[in-house]
């Protein structure tokens, strides 16, 4: 491949249509059809107008960062990142994709970094037994400041660190800018407070000092993850609905839903896009997940993302991919060069099971597993896609952020709805608000006891 990544969509078609593939001349009419929506969503992009242009706004904060990265890089032997959701998953996806995933392991002068994005005593107390609290540095991201499982972990944190000595003017708090408890605490302490833009979503803010701190103090440069977003930014807003990779897949994704393709599988073909799969499905669902359209009518918009790892889960739920319900359009993401690739050689070769592997090597084996699963998934009439990327580099990361982000944002047009807002996950957040004794949800509280009385007694509990 010439560039950085390459989108294939070839196989979302299929001649008439058949079996549940977009027929081909149905498809060249997309253009027409969707040209106003697209000419909006490029417009936005190119005049910065956007949430997503704040993320290359954003670029101008990396020299500040790299030199805090230093700074905590040269005191502490490990960093550990309070956060959950849009708060954790892009850090996660950075490290585990540029990293590996045994990078803790590994005897490095960097410090050691932990993401810890649960409410699990057990987990904390785990994670305790391995690091030494006064040799951690903390950072606190959550840009509401209001999550209740991040605020939580930063309280216990807080304690034990200042009760080991730790210097609370090293301690880092990234959120946006408001008038609210986590600036407040910023401001007291006298700590690190990075800000990121109030426009700018959790769910997108892996290009930002959210992602670019975490990328930073594990060595991976994020200017380098902004090139390879900038480039895919580049080849969105100026090519033309006829020859643009994203409104080809984002029109085809909406296209494929209406036809009852419900589920939008990521199927990873390296271990290292794991974590990358698990930032998609947040970023899909509560991006596109929505009930109502621009227009307040109730549309139940969205399809629901999976993420799949190859090969390891051709032995799990590719069975189901080929013969269950016919309700998913699959995308494979695969990596196009590995570094340092492993060649196979002709072990037992008097047994047949074995002796085949000579002359090949296992990323060319894995490429052809990936072929074979895309291959048989289409013969039985699953519309499957492709993205490669380069190889294994923060530009080509930061090519499929972007390139998810906007695809998101893109198809959240088509809709009609707003791919920023999360209205659905509120209601929990406030009983919970209310139950935990939060002093602004007083008023709710007795209303939320009796619903959680009557909510018990319609269990129908079996004890085993
Ligand atoms: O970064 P925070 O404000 O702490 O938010 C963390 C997460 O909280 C909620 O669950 C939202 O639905 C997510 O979109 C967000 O990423």
């Amino acid at each position: 491949m010439n560039g950085i990544m390459s989108v294939d969509i070839g196989h979302l078609l299929g001649g008439d249509g058949a079996g549940g593939f977009i027929p081909a001349n149905e498809f060249k009419g997309y253009p027409r059809k969707y040209a106003g929506v697209f000419e909006q969503f490029q417009t936005s992009l190119k005049e910065g107008k956007s949430p997503l242009a704040l993320s290359l706004a954003e670029e101008a904060s990396i020299p500040g960062i790299k030199e805090l990265a230093q700074k905590i890089k040269t005191k502490y032997q490990n960093v550990l990142v309070l956060g959950i959701g849009g708060s954790a998953l892009g850090a996660r996806a950075v490290l585990q994709f540029l990293k590996g995933p045994f990078y803790n392991m590994e005897r490095r002068d960097e410090p050691r970094l932990f993401i810890l994005d649960n409410l699990d005593p057990l987990l904390v107390a785990k994670l305790e037994n391995i690091i030494d609290i006064k040799k951690t540095a903390l950072i606190y991201t959550s840009k509401s400041g209001s999550t209740p499982e991040t605020a939580a972990q930063f309280i216990y944190f807080y304690k034990k660190y200042r009760e080991a000595g730790g210097d609370v003017k090293d301690i880092v708090i990234i959120c946006d800018k408001a008038d609210n408890g986590i600036n407040h605490i910023a401001r007291d302490l006298g700590c690190h407070l990075l800000h990121i833009p109030g426009d700018l979503p959790g769910r997108y803010s892996v290009l930002s000092s959210v992602g670019f701190l975490p990328s930073e103090i594990a060595g991976v440069d994020s200017a380098r993850l902004m090139a390879g977003a900038r480039a895919v930014h580049g080849s969105i807003i100026d090519n033309p609905p006829e020859n643009n990779s994203l409104f080809a897949l984002g029109t085809c994704l909406y296209e494929l839903a209406l036809k009852g393709k419900s589920i939008h599988v990521l199927f990873n073909y390296s271990s290292f896009l794991f974590e990358f799969g698990l930032w998609f499905v947040q970023l899909w669902a509560e991006s596109l997940g929505k009930r109502l359209s621009g227009k307040g009518e109730a549309v139940n918009a969205g399809t629901t993302p999976l993420t799949s790892l190859g090969a390891t889960d051709q032995h799990s739920i590719l069975q189901l991919f080929k013969e269950g319900p016919a309700d998913k359009v699959i995308g494979f993401a695969r990596v196009e060069a590995f570094s340092g690739d492993i060649p196979l050689t002709g072990e037992f070769s008097k047994e047949k099971e074995y002796s085949y592997f000579a002359g090949h090597t296992m990323a060319e084996q894995l490429a052809i597993e990936q072929l074979s699963t895309e291959m048989s998934l289409v013969g039985t009439g699953t519309p499957c896609y492709r993205i490669t990327v380069k190889d294994i580099s923060p530009e080509s990361l930061g090519a499929l952020f972007y390139f998810y982000e906007a695809l998101v944002v893109f198809t959240a047009g088509l809709w009609d709805i707003n791919p920023y807002n999360q209205p659905g996950v509120e209601e929990g957040k406030n009983i919970t608000y209310a139950l935990m004794g939060r002093e602004d949800y007083a008023g709710r509280r007795a209303e939320y006891e009796k619903q959680v009385e009557k909510y018990n007694n319609e269990r129908i509990v079996f004890e085993i």
